[in-house]
């Protein structure tokens, strides 16, 4: 069953016309992750991998191709976790990097924190020698007419967070046997500047230990924070429940507590994986043992070789 890498382009209403795009995406990135992985590397090297092609790929609410906030900026948070020590790194509204999931592995790699914010964040990139980018070759002309669509005093600013998401992750297991998780976002289109939402947070945006398992998760931020939504997957999965008996408790609790819409991929140490939502719609692909299984919408697994 190992190793196994599985990663999420975003929970919520993907629209037709980025349907093919969001699940070639995905696919590239668990083979990417895959291919790591087969190279003997560990899962925190694949999920980095997979996250920064997600990252790169304009597709999705992360790196470029990140929602705007409400000044028209993109600020992004990524977080990185590792099961074997419970090591973990993670930046919050950080700017002007290609590749915020990079820098949170430098932040668990290279300092004694967690977590670096905005400038703090900035600063450690340069310190790092991460070259910084300019705003706009992080900002796609989509991102601009939702932003500014959202201006409208007609716009309903509810639908279009919930809408659609397209944070990403990914989690793993190597062929030792230890597990990761990585998320990186883009946040919430037209947040207030200085919004920090679950993906940078430990136990919210991700969760990985070799003990139980690990979590990505993607969705409506502040409604995952609220209940710990990585944690409370394992939470369950310590009491016996599969990735997928979990992800399906810890995603109901959150839409009857606090009406929160989500979507998680998740593992275990043996490599039993589980793709979830609650949302609509949910880009997703995992590789393992030579086969890419893939979805969009409820109950779906195509398979292809690798
Ligand atoms: N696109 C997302 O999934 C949003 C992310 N969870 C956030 O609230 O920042």
């Amino acid at each position: 069953m190992l190793p196994v890498v599985v990663v999420h382009g975003g929970a919520g209403s993907i629209p037709k016309e980025r349907v093919a795009l969001s699940t070639a995406g995905v696919q590239e990135a668990a083979r990417k992750g895959y291919a790591v992985l087969t190279s003997g590397f560990s899962a925190m090297d694949a999920v980095v991998e997979a996250v920064a092609v997600l990252e790169n790929n304009p597709v999705y609410n992360a790196g470029r191709g990140s929602v705007l906030n409400v000044k028209g900026e993109v600020q992004m948070d990524a977080l990185v976790m590792d099961g074997r020590t419970l090591s973990c790194g993670a930046v919050s509204a950080v700017r002007r990097v290609a590749n915020p999931v990079r820098l949170a592995r430098l932040v668990m790699d290279k300092t004694n924190h967690v977590c670096l914010t905005a400038e703090g964040a900035s600063q450690f990139a340069r310190a790092m020698g991460i070259p910084e980018v300019t705003e706009e070759s992080l900002i796609t002309d989509y991102a601009r007419k939702r932003w500014r669509d959202n201006l409208d005093p007609g716009a309903n600013p509810v639908e279009s967070q919930m809408g659609k998401m397209g944070t990403v992750g990914a989690v793993a297991v190597d062929m030792q046997g230890n597990l990761a998780c990585a998320t990186s976002t883009g946040g919430m289109i037209n947040m207030m500047e200085g919004r920090v939402g679950d993906t940078s947070c430990v136990g919210c945006g991700g969760y990985a230990d070799n003990n139980i398992g690990a979590v990505s998760t993607t969705g409506h931020g502040e409604s995952i924070m609220k209940v710990a939504l990585s944690r409370l997957i394992l939470f369950h999965m310590e009491q016996g429940k599969s990735p997928e008996e979990a992800s399906d408790l810890a995603l109901a609790y959150l839409w009857e507590r606090v009406s929160g819409m989500a979507g998680v991929v998740v593992v275990d140490p043996k490599g039993t994986w589980a793709a979830r939502f609650n949302s609509k719609q949910m880009s997703w692909a995992a590789a393992q043992q030579d086969q890419l299984h893939y979805g969009l919408y409820k109950g779906e697994d195509f398979t292809e070789p690798v």
